[in-house]
C-alpha cells in the first residue's frame, strides 16, 4: 500500500471545495425543511439474529447533503479502505513499526470463522476456557484463599489499556454483577490509590488481578510489589501468593519472575493492542463480576459489529460512516474534539475509555509512509454521562465559539425503572441534539420577550446559532451483548480514521520519552540532595522545580 498523505487524494481537495462552497454555511433548518425523509436518507439500523444487540445511529443532524456524503465516501475508497479492512482481518502486520498484526478480532471470533494464520490465534479458545474455569471457581466460592475462606475482593492492577476496559466495562454492565464480590482497580503509582484500597480489603479473602500486557509497566510493578508485601505481612508464608495472585501478560517469563505459579497465568499476544485488549485475558476481571457467560456475550455481541464492519458497503457501514463525519469536522471545518455523551449512568466511563482508544491510536503525526501530514488527525476525545454534562458544559457547546461534534448515546430500555426517571432522562437526550441543530434564532427571542425584547443585551445573549452538528445512537438496552458491538464500532471508527490518514493507529511512541525522562529524575529525588541538581543535564525550569522540591520534602 502507498500509504499517500490523506490531502493528496483527489476527494480531499473536492471537500475542501464543498466546505468553502456550502459545507461552512450549511443550514439544517433549510435542509429538514426541504427534505422530509432527511431522517431515513441518514440513518441505519443494524441488527444481529445472532445476539441481543441493535443499534441505531442517526446521522442526518450533521452538515452534509448527498454531495458531501458521497465525496467523503469517495474518500474512503481511494484510501483503499476496504482493503485495509481485509488485512487487518488478515492478519497483515498493519502495525508497521512495531511489525505485528492487529488482531483483537480473533479475541471475539468465537466459532473460529476468520481463519487467520497467526502464531497464537489457535491458543485464543484454550484461554478463553482457562478463564472460564478460573472465574467460575472464584465466584461460586469453589476457589479459597490461605485460610480456606472464599474469595470477597478482587483487586485489578493494571493501567491504560489493562485498566480503562475492565473499568468501564464492570461499571456499563452492572446490573450483571455479582454483588458480593467486591471489584477494586487500582492503577495509579500514586500510594493513595493503593492504600485507599487495601483499607476495605481482608488479606485473607482478597485476590490479587496483575494486569500488565509487558509486565515491565513501572506503576503495575510498583503496585503488585505493594500489593503483595501487604499479603505476607499477614499470610506469612510465601507459599500462599499462589492462591491470591494471578497475572494477565504476554510476558509469562517476567509474571514468573514476580512469583505467580504459572497455573496462576492468562496470557495473551502482542498482536492485542493494550486499549484493544478487553477481550483477552485482561477482561478476568470483566468475566469475574459478571460470569463468564456475560462476557462471552460481550465478545460475540463485538464479533457481530466486526462481521458488519468486514461485510456491510461503505455506505451503509456504521464504523465507516462515524469515522467520515469525523474526519468531515475534523480536517475541514477545524473542530478540534469530539463529545461523547452517553445517557446512561451505567457508561459513565465510556468516554474515559476511547479517550485511550482514539487518542493513543491516533495522535500521530508521522504517516506510514514516513511523512508528516499536513492536516489533522485524531480529535481530543471527552465527555460525560448526560445529564450531568448539561449542568456543567453545555453552555459551550451551545453557545461556545468552538464546534463541537457530539455523539448522544442512549438506551430504549433501562435496567432500573425508576418511576418517570427513564422518560425524564430521554427527553434530554432528545432535546439536546434537537438545540444544537436548529437553534433559535433572534425574531423567535424577540417574539418570546415581549417588552423585554428593548433589551438588545438580553436578546442577543438569548440566541441559540443553531448547526451545532450530532450523531444519535440508540440500542436496546445496554446488554453485554449491545456493549460489545458498540465498542466495536468505535474501535473500528478509528481504525478507519487512521486508514485514511495513513497513520499507524497501533503504536504508542508518543508515551515513552516522558518515562524515560521520569526514570532519570527518579534517582535524585532518592537521594534527597538538592546540591545534584545542578550538573545533571536539566533545563533552568525543570532544575528549579527539582530544587524546590527537594529544599521542601519531608
Ligand atoms: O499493559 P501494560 O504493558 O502494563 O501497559 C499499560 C499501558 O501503558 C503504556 O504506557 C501504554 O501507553 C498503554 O497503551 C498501555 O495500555
Amino acid at each position: 500500500m502507498a500509504h499517500k498523505l490523506a490531502s493528496a487524494q483527489p476527494s480531499w481537495q473536492k471537500l475542501q471545495q464543498l466546505y468553502e462552497s456550502k459545507g461552512k454555511q450549511y443550514n439544517l433548518t433549510q435542509a429538514f425543511k426541504a427534505d422530509a425523509s432527511r431522517f431515513d436518507t441518514y440513518s441505519r439500523e443494524w441488527k444481529s439474529d445472532k445476539v441481543d444487540a441493535r443499534i441505531l445511529l442517526d446521522f442526518s443532524k450533521n452538515l452534509i447533503d448527498d454531495e458531501i456524503f458521497n465525496q467523503l465516501l469517495s474518500l474512503a475508497q481511494e484510501a483503499e479502505v476496504k482493503k485495509q479492512i481485509d488485512q487487518m482481518f488478515a492478519g497483515d502486520h498493519i502495525n508497521t513499526s512495531e511489525d505485528r498484526a492487529v488482531l483483537h478480532v480473533a479475541l471475539r471470533d468465537v466459532e473460529g470463522e476468520f481463519k487467520i494464520n497467526e502464531a497464537g490465534v489457535d491458543e485464543v479458545k484454550p484461554e478463553l476456557e482457562h478463564m472460564k474455569r478460573f472465574s467460575d471457581a472464584v465466584r461460586s466460592g469453589e476457589w479459597k484463599g490461605y485460610t480456606g475462606k472464599p474469595i470477597k475482593s478482587i483487586v485489578n492492577i493494571g493501567i491504560g489499556g489493562s485498566d480503562l476496559g475492565p473499568v468501564m466495562v464492570t461499571e456499563a454492565l452492572k446490573p450483571y454483577a455479582k454483588r458480593d464480590l467486591d471489584a477494586h482497580f487500582v492503577s495509579n503509582i500514586d500510594g493513595t490509590h493503593m492504600a485507599e484500597t487495601l483499607r476495605v480489603c481482608d488479606p485473607e479473602t482478597t485476590l490479587f488481578i496483575v494486569a500488565s500486557k509487558t509486565f515491565t509497566t513501572q506503576e503495575t510493578i510498583t503496585n503488585a510489589t505493594t500489593a503483595r508485601d501487604w499479603f505476607l505481612e499477614a499470610a506469612k508464608d510465601k507459599a500462599h501468593v499462589a492462591k491470591h495472585f494471578v497475572a494477565l501478560s504476554t510476558n509469562v517469563k517476567a509474571a514468573t519472575d514476580f512469583g505467580i505459579a504459572q497455573e496462576n497465568m492468562f496470557k495473551f499476544w502482542d498482536w492485542v493492542g493494550g486499549r484493544y485488549s478487553l477481550w483477552s485475558a485482561i477482561g478476568l476481571s470483566i468475566a469475574l463480576v459478571i460470569g463468564y457467560e456475560r462476557f462471552e456475550e460481550l465478545l460475540r455481541g463485538a464479533h457481530q459489529m466486526d462481521l458488519h464492519f468486514k461485510n456491510a458497503e461503505l455506505k451503509d457501514n456504521l464504523p465507516v460512516i462515524l469515522a467520515l463525519i469525523g474526519i468531515w469536522y475534523n480536517d475541514f471545518f477545524g473542530s478540534e474534539t469530539q463529545a461523547i455523551l452517553p445517557y446512561d449512568q451505567y457508561m459513565h466511563k465510556f468516554a474515559d475509555y476511547f479517550q485511550q482508544g482514539d487518542m493513543e491510536s491516533n495522535g500521530k503525526f508521522i504517516t506510514k509512509n514516513s511523512e508528516r501530514v499536513n492536516y489533522h488527525t485524531g480529535p481530543i476525545i471527552w465527555g460525560q454521562a448526560g445529564t450531568n454534562g448539561q449542568h456543567a458544559f453545555y453552555q459551550l457547546i451551545h453557545q461556545g465559539t468552538k464546534l463541537i461534534p457530539c455523539d448522544f448515546i442512549a438506551p430504549v430500555e433501562t435496567h432500573n425503572r425508576v418511576g418517570e426517571h427513564h422518560e425524564i432522562l430521554l427527553s434530554n437526550f432528545f432535546a439536546q441534539p434537537e438545540a444544537l441543530a436548529f437553534g433559535k434564532s433572534e425574531d423567535e427571542v424577540r417574539a418570546e420577550l415581549g417588552a423585554q425584547a428593548s433589551n438588545e443585551f438580553l436578546v442577543k445573549s438569548k440566541v441559540f446559532e443553531g448547526n451545532r452538528p450530532t450523531n444519535s445512537i440508540m440500542l436496546q438496552k445496554i446488554t453485554p451483548a449491545a456493549l460489545g458491538a458498540l465498542i466495536a464500532l468505535y474501535e473500528h471508527k478509528i481504525a478507519v480514521q487512521g486508514f485514511i490518514w495513513s497513520i499507524n493507529s497501533y503504536d504508542q511512541m508518543g508515551v515513552e520519552l516522558g518515562k524515560v525522562l521520569a526514570k532519570k529524575i527518579l534517582p535524585l529525588l532518592q537521594a534527597k540532595d538538592a546540591s545534584k541538581v545542578d550538573g545533571a543535564g536539566h533545563d533552568s525550569s525543570t532544575s528549579g522545580l527539582l530544587k524546590f522540591y527537594l529544599n521542601n520534602a519531608k
